[in-house]
Protein backbone atom coordinates (compact mmCIF):
# COMPACT_ATOMS: atom_id res chain seq x y z
CA UNK A 1 0.00 0.00 0.00
CA UNK A 2 1.44 3.16 -0.63
CA UNK A 3 1.47 4.80 2.41
CA UNK A 4 1.17 8.39 0.90
CA UNK A 5 -1.92 7.62 -1.45
CA UNK A 6 -5.13 9.46 -0.08
CA UNK A 7 -8.90 8.09 -1.41
CA UNK A 8 -11.19 9.40 -3.30
CA UNK A 9 -14.74 11.37 -1.46
CA UNK A 10 -18.18 10.08 -2.85
CA UNK A 11 -20.74 12.11 -1.67
CA UNK A 12 -23.43 9.84 -1.00
CA UNK A 13 -25.88 11.84 -3.38
CA UNK A 14 -29.87 11.66 -3.49
CA UNK A 15 -30.74 9.30 -0.92
CA UNK A 16 -33.58 7.69 -2.78
CA UNK A 17 -31.27 6.87 -5.89
CA UNK A 18 -29.13 4.72 -6.94
CA UNK A 19 -26.12 6.15 -6.11
CA UNK A 20 -25.69 4.99 -2.56
CA UNK A 21 -25.73 0.51 -4.48
CA UNK A 22 -23.37 2.50 -6.61
CA UNK A 23 -21.48 2.94 -3.83
CA UNK A 24 -22.09 -0.65 -2.04
CA UNK A 25 -21.69 -2.59 -5.78
CA UNK A 26 -18.35 -0.94 -6.76
CA UNK A 27 -16.82 -1.60 -3.22
CA UNK A 28 -17.64 -5.29 -3.92
CA UNK A 29 -16.13 -5.56 -7.14
CA UNK A 30 -13.87 -3.06 -6.17
CA UNK A 31 -10.46 -5.61 -7.57
CA UNK A 32 -12.49 -6.61 -10.63
CA UNK A 33 -13.14 -2.64 -11.44
CA UNK A 34 -9.57 -1.57 -10.46
CA UNK A 35 -11.36 0.94 -8.28
CA UNK A 36 -9.19 2.99 -5.71
CA UNK A 37 -9.68 3.26 -2.65
CA UNK A 38 -12.73 5.72 -1.70
CA UNK A 39 -15.17 6.42 0.81
CA UNK A 40 -18.63 7.74 1.27
CA UNK A 41 -19.92 10.75 2.76
CA UNK A 42 -23.31 9.65 3.93
CA UNK A 43 -24.93 7.51 6.50
CA UNK A 44 -23.75 4.38 7.20
CA UNK A 45 -27.06 2.81 8.64
CA UNK A 46 -28.72 3.99 4.89
CA UNK A 47 -26.11 2.04 3.30
CA UNK A 48 -26.64 -1.23 5.26
CA UNK A 49 -30.20 -0.96 4.61
CA UNK A 50 -29.74 -0.32 1.12
CA UNK A 51 -27.57 -3.33 0.76
CA UNK A 52 -30.26 -5.84 2.76
CA UNK A 53 -32.51 -4.39 0.06
CA UNK A 54 -30.33 -5.22 -2.83
CA UNK A 55 -29.06 -9.17 -0.85
CA UNK A 56 -25.77 -7.67 -0.62
CA UNK A 57 -23.83 -9.04 2.47
CA UNK A 58 -21.19 -5.87 2.89
CA UNK A 59 -19.21 -5.34 5.81
CA UNK A 60 -19.71 -1.32 6.42
CA UNK A 61 -17.13 0.92 8.78
CA UNK A 62 -18.01 4.26 9.73
CA UNK A 63 -14.76 5.71 10.03
CA UNK A 64 -12.54 9.32 9.83
CA UNK A 65 -11.38 10.35 5.98
CA UNK A 66 -7.68 9.49 7.46
CA UNK A 67 -8.60 6.13 8.21
CA UNK A 68 -10.62 5.58 4.72
CA UNK A 69 -7.09 3.86 2.42
CA UNK A 70 -6.39 1.27 5.61
CA UNK A 71 -10.03 -0.17 6.09
CA UNK A 72 -10.77 0.22 2.25
CA UNK A 73 -9.39 -3.36 1.54
CA UNK A 74 -11.67 -5.10 4.51
CA UNK A 75 -14.92 -2.80 4.55
CA UNK A 76 -16.83 0.26 2.66
CA UNK A 77 -15.59 2.75 4.60
CA UNK A 78 -18.36 5.52 5.65
CA UNK A 79 -17.64 8.98 7.10
CA UNK A 80 -20.88 9.56 9.04
CA UNK A 81 -22.44 13.17 7.46
CA UNK A 82 -25.55 14.48 8.97
CA UNK A 83 -27.86 12.00 11.16
CA UNK A 84 -29.38 8.86 10.41
CA UNK A 85 -32.19 8.21 7.61
CA UNK A 86 -34.59 5.71 7.12
CA UNK A 87 -34.07 3.83 3.47
CA UNK A 88 -37.15 4.54 0.66
CA UNK A 89 -35.46 3.62 -2.66
CA UNK A 90 -37.50 5.70 -5.23
CA UNK A 91 -39.51 7.92 -2.42
CA UNK A 92 -38.54 11.57 -2.18
CA UNK A 93 -38.18 12.07 1.88
CA UNK A 94 -38.97 15.49 3.40
CA UNK A 95 -35.76 16.84 5.95
CA UNK A 96 -32.78 14.61 4.06
CA UNK A 97 -31.81 18.05 1.36
CA UNK A 98 -29.70 19.03 4.41
CA UNK A 99 -27.60 15.98 4.84
CA UNK A 100 -27.42 15.76 0.82
CA UNK A 101 -25.43 19.41 0.34
CA UNK A 102 -23.87 18.30 4.11
CA UNK A 103 -22.21 15.75 2.04
CA UNK A 104 -21.21 17.80 -1.46
CA UNK A 105 -19.37 20.46 1.01
CA UNK A 106 -17.65 17.58 3.81
CA UNK A 107 -15.78 15.93 0.76
CA UNK A 108 -14.65 18.93 -0.57
CA UNK A 109 -13.39 20.45 3.21
CA UNK A 110 -11.78 16.93 3.22
CA UNK A 111 -9.88 17.61 -0.35
CA UNK A 112 -8.60 21.36 1.21
CA UNK A 113 -7.95 19.74 4.58
CA UNK A 114 -5.38 17.29 2.46
CA UNK A 115 -7.40 13.77 3.64
CA UNK A 116 -9.13 13.40 -0.06
CA UNK A 117 -7.49 13.16 -3.00
CA UNK A 118 -10.72 14.45 -4.99
CA UNK A 119 -14.55 14.38 -5.07
CA UNK A 120 -17.05 11.85 -6.63
CA UNK A 121 -20.59 13.34 -6.56
CA UNK A 122 -23.52 10.75 -7.03
CA UNK A 123 -26.77 12.21 -8.48
CA UNK A 124 -28.65 14.62 -6.53
CA UNK A 125 -32.30 15.44 -7.27
CA UNK A 126 -31.47 18.95 -8.18
CA UNK A 127 -35.79 19.89 -8.14
CA UNK A 128 -36.04 18.81 -4.38
CA UNK A 129 -32.87 20.85 -3.16
CA UNK A 130 -34.32 23.72 -5.03
CA UNK A 131 -37.77 23.05 -2.94
CA UNK A 132 -35.34 23.99 -0.08
CA UNK A 133 -33.75 27.14 -1.38
CA UNK A 134 -30.89 25.51 -2.22
CA UNK A 135 -29.17 28.30 -4.77
CA UNK A 136 -27.05 26.52 -7.45
CA UNK A 137 -27.97 24.92 -10.77
CA UNK A 138 -26.14 21.99 -10.02
CA UNK A 139 -23.12 20.77 -8.28
CA UNK A 140 -20.93 22.31 -11.45
CA UNK A 141 -22.05 26.15 -9.82
CA UNK A 142 -22.03 24.74 -5.92
CA UNK A 143 -18.49 23.21 -6.49
CA UNK A 144 -17.45 26.69 -7.99
CA UNK A 145 -18.87 28.32 -4.76
CA UNK A 146 -17.15 25.97 -2.83
CA UNK A 147 -13.82 26.80 -4.68
CA UNK A 148 -13.91 30.37 -3.58
CA UNK A 149 -14.76 29.44 -0.38
CA UNK A 150 -12.01 27.17 0.70
CA UNK A 151 -9.55 28.47 -1.77
CA UNK A 152 -9.99 32.03 -1.79
CA UNK A 153 -6.59 32.68 -3.75
CA UNK A 154 -6.90 30.76 -6.86
CA UNK A 155 -9.43 31.17 -9.73
CA UNK A 156 -12.82 29.01 -9.95
CA UNK A 157 -14.75 29.20 -13.25
CA UNK A 158 -15.91 25.31 -13.16
CA UNK A 159 -16.82 24.03 -16.26
CA UNK A 160 -19.16 21.13 -16.89
CA UNK A 161 -17.35 18.81 -19.57
CA UNK A 162 -19.17 14.98 -20.34
CA UNK A 163 -16.22 12.80 -21.46
CA UNK A 164 -16.44 9.45 -22.99
CA UNK A 165 -14.09 7.06 -24.64
CA UNK A 166 -15.62 8.87 -28.25
CA UNK A 167 -16.42 12.36 -27.54
CA UNK A 168 -16.09 15.13 -24.99
CA UNK A 169 -18.62 17.90 -24.72
CA UNK A 170 -18.98 21.26 -23.00
CA UNK A 171 -22.60 23.05 -22.86
CA UNK A 172 -21.45 26.83 -22.69
CA UNK A 173 -24.78 27.03 -20.53
CA UNK A 174 -25.97 24.72 -18.59
CA UNK A 175 -29.46 24.66 -16.56
CA UNK A 176 -31.35 27.30 -17.79
CA UNK A 177 -34.45 27.34 -19.48
CA UNK A 178 -34.13 27.27 -23.07
CA UNK A 179 -35.81 30.41 -24.19
CA UNK A 180 -32.76 32.07 -22.03
CA UNK A 181 -30.67 30.99 -23.93
CA UNK A 182 -30.12 33.21 -26.58
CA UNK A 183 -29.51 36.32 -23.97
CA UNK A 184 -27.17 34.54 -21.80
CA UNK A 185 -25.07 33.34 -24.83
CA UNK A 186 -22.63 35.98 -24.74
CA UNK A 187 -19.02 36.26 -26.58
CA UNK A 188 -17.92 36.90 -23.78
CA UNK A 189 -18.85 33.97 -21.73
CA UNK A 190 -18.18 31.95 -24.63
CA UNK A 191 -14.44 33.01 -25.19
CA UNK A 192 -14.47 32.26 -21.45
CA UNK A 193 -15.40 28.33 -21.54
CA UNK A 194 -13.83 27.85 -24.51
CA UNK A 195 -9.97 28.73 -22.69
CA UNK A 196 -11.04 27.00 -19.60
CA UNK A 197 -12.00 24.03 -21.85
CA UNK A 198 -8.61 24.01 -23.71
CA UNK A 199 -6.64 24.85 -20.98
CA UNK A 200 -7.75 22.03 -18.98
CA UNK A 201 -7.71 19.43 -21.60
CA UNK A 202 -3.74 20.60 -22.43
CA UNK A 203 -2.56 20.84 -18.48
CA UNK A 204 -4.96 17.92 -17.68
CA UNK A 205 -5.84 15.13 -19.81
CA UNK A 206 -2.69 15.46 -22.06
CA UNK A 207 -4.09 17.00 -25.33
CA UNK A 208 -1.42 19.45 -27.14
CA UNK A 209 -3.33 22.36 -28.45
CA UNK A 210 -6.92 20.83 -28.78
CA UNK A 211 -9.39 21.21 -31.65
CA UNK A 212 -12.25 22.73 -30.11
CA UNK A 213 -15.44 22.85 -32.25
CA UNK A 214 -17.94 25.53 -31.23
CA UNK A 215 -21.90 24.44 -32.25
CA UNK A 216 -24.08 27.32 -33.88
CA UNK A 217 -27.24 28.27 -31.89
CA UNK A 218 -29.84 28.11 -34.87
CA UNK A 219 -30.50 25.28 -37.59
CA UNK A 220 -27.73 25.16 -39.83
CA UNK A 221 -25.81 27.65 -37.86
CA UNK A 222 -27.93 30.48 -38.88
CA UNK A 223 -27.90 29.95 -42.58
CA UNK A 224 -25.83 33.62 -43.09
CA UNK A 225 -28.19 35.11 -40.21
CA UNK A 226 -31.04 34.16 -42.28
CA UNK A 227 -32.53 31.93 -39.32
CA UNK A 228 -31.19 33.61 -36.80
CA UNK A 229 -28.59 36.03 -35.73
CA UNK A 230 -26.73 34.37 -33.04
CA UNK A 231 -24.11 32.41 -34.72
CA UNK A 232 -23.73 35.30 -37.08
CA UNK A 233 -22.93 38.32 -34.61
CA UNK A 234 -22.00 36.34 -31.56
CA UNK A 235 -20.49 32.70 -31.78
CA UNK A 236 -18.53 33.80 -35.10
CA UNK A 237 -17.17 36.78 -33.55
CA UNK A 238 -16.09 34.20 -30.41
CA UNK A 239 -14.39 31.70 -32.50
CA UNK A 240 -12.56 34.71 -34.45
CA UNK A 241 -11.39 35.83 -30.80
CA UNK A 242 -10.00 32.26 -29.89
CA UNK A 243 -7.92 31.67 -32.85
CA UNK A 244 -6.11 35.41 -32.45
CA UNK A 245 -5.45 33.85 -29.02
CA UNK A 246 -3.63 30.80 -30.66
CA UNK A 247 -6.52 28.26 -29.34
CA UNK A 248 -7.82 25.86 -32.62
CA UNK A 249 -11.54 26.78 -32.30
CA UNK A 250 -13.70 26.39 -35.30
CA UNK A 251 -16.86 26.85 -35.88
CA UNK A 252 -20.02 27.82 -35.45
CA UNK A 253 -20.26 24.66 -36.94
CA UNK A 254 -24.80 23.24 -37.93
CA UNK A 255 -24.58 20.93 -34.69
CA UNK A 256 -26.77 18.49 -36.65
CA UNK A 257 -23.79 17.23 -38.69
CA UNK A 258 -21.36 17.17 -36.38
CA UNK A 259 -21.50 13.94 -34.37
CA UNK A 260 -21.13 11.21 -36.78
CA UNK A 261 -18.25 9.05 -36.72
CA UNK A 262 -16.55 10.73 -39.34
CA UNK A 263 -17.44 14.20 -38.04
CA UNK A 264 -15.64 13.42 -34.50
CA UNK A 265 -12.32 12.82 -35.93
CA UNK A 266 -12.28 16.59 -36.85
CA UNK A 267 -12.34 17.23 -33.09
CA UNK A 268 -11.50 16.70 -29.61
CA UNK A 269 -14.31 18.67 -27.62
CA UNK A 270 -17.28 19.92 -29.45
CA UNK A 271 -18.67 23.23 -27.47
CA UNK A 272 -22.91 23.60 -27.53
CA UNK A 273 -24.49 26.73 -26.84
CA UNK A 274 -27.39 24.95 -24.40
CA UNK A 275 -27.36 21.37 -22.21
CA UNK A 276 -29.04 19.33 -25.02
CA UNK A 277 -27.59 20.34 -27.89
CA UNK A 278 -24.64 18.38 -26.66
CA UNK A 279 -25.29 15.98 -23.73
CA UNK A 280 -28.18 14.55 -25.83
CA UNK A 281 -25.27 12.98 -28.64
CA UNK A 282 -23.14 12.49 -25.28
CA UNK A 283 -25.29 10.37 -23.80
CA UNK A 284 -26.46 8.27 -26.86
CA UNK A 285 -22.48 7.72 -28.26
CA UNK A 286 -21.34 6.74 -24.85
CA UNK A 287 -24.57 6.56 -21.63
CA UNK A 288 -22.15 3.77 -19.81
CA UNK A 289 -18.99 4.46 -19.35
CA UNK A 290 -19.16 8.77 -19.71
CA UNK A 291 -18.19 10.67 -16.77
CA UNK A 292 -19.22 14.23 -15.60
CA UNK A 293 -15.97 16.12 -14.89
CA UNK A 294 -16.04 19.89 -13.84
CA UNK A 295 -13.16 22.16 -15.28
CA UNK A 296 -11.66 24.97 -14.22
CA UNK A 297 -11.35 24.55 -10.16
CA UNK A 298 -9.03 24.00 -7.90
CA UNK A 299 -9.68 20.43 -7.04
CA UNK A 300 -10.93 17.25 -9.11
CA UNK A 301 -14.63 16.26 -9.25
CA UNK A 302 -16.36 13.82 -11.94
CA UNK A 303 -19.69 12.43 -11.59
CA UNK A 304 -21.34 9.37 -13.01
CA UNK A 305 -23.00 10.71 -16.36
CA UNK A 306 -26.47 9.73 -15.49
CA UNK A 307 -29.10 11.02 -12.86
CA UNK A 308 -30.55 9.90 -9.54
CA UNK A 309 -32.87 7.00 -11.53
CA UNK A 310 -35.62 6.16 -9.28
CA UNK A 311 -37.17 4.02 -11.07
CA UNK A 312 -34.31 1.63 -10.34
CA UNK A 313 -33.37 2.26 -6.88
CA UNK A 314 -33.17 -0.57 -4.78
CA UNK A 315 -33.62 -3.37 -7.22
CA UNK A 316 -29.18 -3.32 -7.70
CA UNK A 317 -29.40 -3.28 -11.46
CA UNK A 318 -28.45 -0.27 -12.41
CA UNK A 319 -24.85 -0.63 -14.46
CA UNK A 320 -21.90 0.72 -12.55
CA UNK A 321 -19.29 1.78 -15.61
CA UNK A 322 -19.78 5.46 -15.42
CA UNK A 323 -19.40 5.15 -11.82
CA UNK A 324 -16.62 3.24 -11.75
CA UNK A 325 -15.29 5.77 -14.30
CA UNK A 326 -15.63 8.90 -12.54
CA UNK A 327 -13.60 6.71 -9.49
CA UNK A 328 -10.87 6.07 -12.11
CA UNK A 329 -11.10 9.41 -13.57
CA UNK A 330 -11.15 11.41 -10.46
CA UNK A 331 -7.73 9.09 -9.10
CA UNK A 332 -6.05 9.52 -12.47
CA UNK A 333 -6.56 12.99 -12.41
CA UNK A 334 -5.76 13.74 -9.11
CA UNK A 335 -2.27 11.73 -9.17
CA UNK A 336 -1.29 12.60 -12.59
CA UNK A 337 2.56 11.92 -11.10
CA UNK A 338 1.80 8.28 -10.53
CA UNK A 339 0.07 7.22 -12.66
N1 LIG B 1 -24.99 14.77 -11.51
C1 LIG B 1 -26.24 14.87 -11.07
O1 LIG B 1 -26.45 15.16 -9.91
C2 LIG B 1 -27.38 14.59 -11.99
C3 LIG B 1 -28.64 14.58 -11.46
N2 LIG B 1 -29.72 14.35 -12.26
C4 LIG B 1 -31.02 14.29 -11.59
O2 LIG B 1 -31.54 12.98 -11.75
C5 LIG B 1 -32.96 13.04 -11.69
C6 LIG B 1 -33.55 12.13 -12.75
O3 LIG B 1 -33.18 12.61 -14.03
P1 LIG B 1 -33.44 11.84 -15.38
O4 LIG B 1 -33.47 12.85 -16.45
O5 LIG B 1 -34.59 10.91 -15.22
O6 LIG B 1 -32.12 11.01 -15.66
P2 LIG B 1 -31.59 9.61 -15.12
O7 LIG B 1 -30.21 9.50 -15.63
O8 LIG B 1 -31.79 9.46 -13.68
O9 LIG B 1 -32.50 8.50 -15.86
C7 LIG B 1 -32.67 8.48 -17.25
C8 LIG B 1 -32.86 7.02 -17.71
O10 LIG B 1 -31.62 6.34 -17.64
C9 LIG B 1 -31.72 5.19 -16.78
N3 LIG B 1 -30.48 5.11 -16.01
C10 LIG B 1 -29.88 6.12 -15.32
N4 LIG B 1 -28.79 5.66 -14.70
C11 LIG B 1 -28.68 4.36 -14.99
C12 LIG B 1 -27.75 3.33 -14.63
N5 LIG B 1 -26.69 3.56 -13.83
N6 LIG B 1 -27.95 2.07 -15.10
C13 LIG B 1 -29.01 1.82 -15.91
N7 LIG B 1 -29.91 2.74 -16.29
C14 LIG B 1 -29.75 4.00 -15.84
C15 LIG B 1 -32.93 5.46 -15.90
O11 LIG B 1 -33.49 4.27 -15.41
C16 LIG B 1 -33.83 6.21 -16.86
O12 LIG B 1 -34.51 5.31 -17.70
C17 LIG B 1 -33.35 14.51 -11.79
O13 LIG B 1 -33.79 14.92 -10.52
C18 LIG B 1 -32.06 15.22 -12.15
O14 LIG B 1 -31.95 16.46 -11.52
C19 LIG B 1 -29.60 14.11 -13.60
C20 LIG B 1 -28.35 14.11 -14.18
C21 LIG B 1 -27.15 14.34 -13.41
N1 LIG C 1 -27.25 17.05 -16.99
C1 LIG C 1 -26.04 17.04 -16.26
C2 LIG C 1 -26.30 17.27 -14.84
O1 LIG C 1 -27.42 17.43 -14.43
C3 LIG C 1 -25.15 17.31 -13.92
O2 LIG C 1 -25.10 18.56 -13.33
P1 LIG C 1 -24.16 18.85 -12.09
O3 LIG C 1 -24.94 18.50 -10.89
O4 LIG C 1 -22.94 18.05 -12.26
O5 LIG C 1 -23.91 20.32 -12.19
Amino acid sequence: MDPDQKPVAVSMGEPAGIGLELALVAWNNRRSLRLPPFYVRGDETLLAERAAAIGMKIRIESVSPDQAVRQFSKSLPVVQTGPALTDRPGEEQEGTAQSVVACIEGCVEDIRGGLASSLVTNPINKAALYRTGFSYPGHTEFLGALARKYWPDEPAEPVMMIAGPELLVVPVTIHIPIRDVPAVLTEDLIVKTAEITARDLADRFGYSNPRLALCGLNPHAGENGTIGTEDRDVIAPAVARLRAKGIAASGPHAADTLFHAPARKEYDCVLGMYHDQVLVPAKTIGFDDSVNVTLGLPFVRTSPDHGTAYGLAGAGTARIDSFAAALRMANVLANPEKL
